[in-house]
């Protein structure tokens, strides 16, 4: 290597760590990378929002980890530099850069196809997520305006609790802003399936990723409503077998509050399910078949404008939503709880927009 090269390179290696020209500047190498990723490696722009968080940490490890990510966005009001600087010494495809504080939320959103949301407080013991409410609901408005404003096409997966309430307050601020695309925004309720397919497996004695079984709904308590009768590969369960495993389901969250004693709710589980979900979203961008996955979307399976089921992913989001399917007795009387609690926590996130 000439001298003069050996010495740029040196230079702007060390332009890139110096703590005064540090991630969150725009470094010479980074911009190398980023164009690597424009030009040689396909793949998807993802953003995660709420990075620096219990699940944002994780969550950003893993979609690191992910093949069809080009360029990660990790953006937080806290931490961020730390977090990408950890994340980006990973030797995998995707290039990171961090964004701190809402001056860097817009840049943090430009260009992005997929956006994920894990930000806001979480529950402690003796909470529910509706108690959750008040603080983020603000955020979520927040967040979803700079959405509106600098990647109104991307696809988005909410995360932030109360789900039943932050997925029709992003609609109305999109509404609002006239970007509203149905099809794009999904409330994440993987985690309910995630457990749903770890209990009943451990009820039949089987391995949990020979499971399937859908649950539909909302994202809180009675909402979250599993089809035992339709799990795959089909089976009965008895009256207490069934009474078990759907209050299992429905406290699954609420297990995890009570154990961690304060210091918060699942995060591992949680980024792993997320991940799963921002997984399939990608793989329905990209124009694979045959995705379908359980979320909580704007929905004409009830009279409720927002409901969780199976839908299809595609290149313009969720394509296609499932019907419930024949319900037993049970889960008749189920939906009719669920429906009664959804209305409620619906109305509420719009109600908080149009007031
Ligand atoms: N949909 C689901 O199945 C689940 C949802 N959750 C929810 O996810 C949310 C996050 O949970 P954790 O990560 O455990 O909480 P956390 O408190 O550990 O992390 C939240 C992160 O959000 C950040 N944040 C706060 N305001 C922000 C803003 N305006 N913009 C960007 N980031 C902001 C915080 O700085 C923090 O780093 C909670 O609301 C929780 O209830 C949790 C588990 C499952
Ligand atoms: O329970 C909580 O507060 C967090 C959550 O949504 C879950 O774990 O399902």
């Amino acid at each position: 290597m000439q001298s003069t090269e050996a010495n740029q390179r040196i230079a702007r290696i060390s332009a890139h760590l110096h703590p005064s020209n540090h991630q969150m500047e725009e470094s010479s190498i980074l911009k190398r990378a980023e164009c690597r990723a424009k030009g040689g490696a396909p793949g998807f722009k993802v953003a995660i929002l709420g990075a620096a968080g219990g699940i944002g940490q994780p969550l950003s490890l893993l979609m690191k980890m992910n093949p069809l990510v080009s360029v990660l966005h990790l953006y937080d009001v806290v931490n961020t530099p730390g977090v990408t600087a950890d994340i980006s010494h990973m030797d995998t495809g995707a290039v990171v850069k961090g964004f701190l504080g809402q001056q860097q939320l817009e840049s943090a959103l430009t260009g992005m196809d997929l956006i994920i949301i894990p930000a806001g407080v979480p529950r402690k013991p003796g909470m529910t997520r509706d108690d959750l409410f008040n603080i983020n609901a603000g955020i979520v408005k927040t967040i979803c305006e700079g959405i509106a404003k600098c990647c109104p096409n991307a696809i988005v997966n909410l995360i932030s609790n109360p789900v039943n309430s932050t997925v029709p307050i992003a609609a109305e601020v999109f509404k609002k802003a006239g970007t509203y695309d149905p099809k794009k925004l999904l409330g994440v309720t993987m985690l309910d399936v995630v457990r749903a397919n770890t209990f009943v497996a451990e009820v039949l004695g089987v391995d949990p990723r020979d499971v399937d079984v859908p649950v539909v709904g909302g994202h809180a308590g009675v909402t979250i409503l599993p089809l035992l009768s339709q799990v795959k590969p089909p089976c009965s369960f008895t009256a207490e077998e069934t009474e078990y495993l759907t209050k299992r389901i429905q406290d699954g969250g609420t297990e995890v509050v009570q154990a961690k004693a304060g210091a918060g709710s699942a995060t591992l589980s949680m980024a792993y399910a997320a991940v799963k979900f921002a997984d399939a979203c990608l793989r329905g961008l990209r124009g694979d078949a045959g995705i379908v996955e359980c979320a909580f979307v704007s929905s004409a399976v009830t009279e409720l404008p927002f409901f969780a089921s199976k839908v299809r992913l595609g290149r313009a989001g969720a394509e296609e939503i499932y019907q419930l399917g024949p319900l037993n007795e049970y889960e008749r009387v189920g939906l009719e709880k669920a429906k009664k609690e959804l209305a409620a926590s619906i109305q509420k996130g719009i109600s908080f927009i149009r007031k």
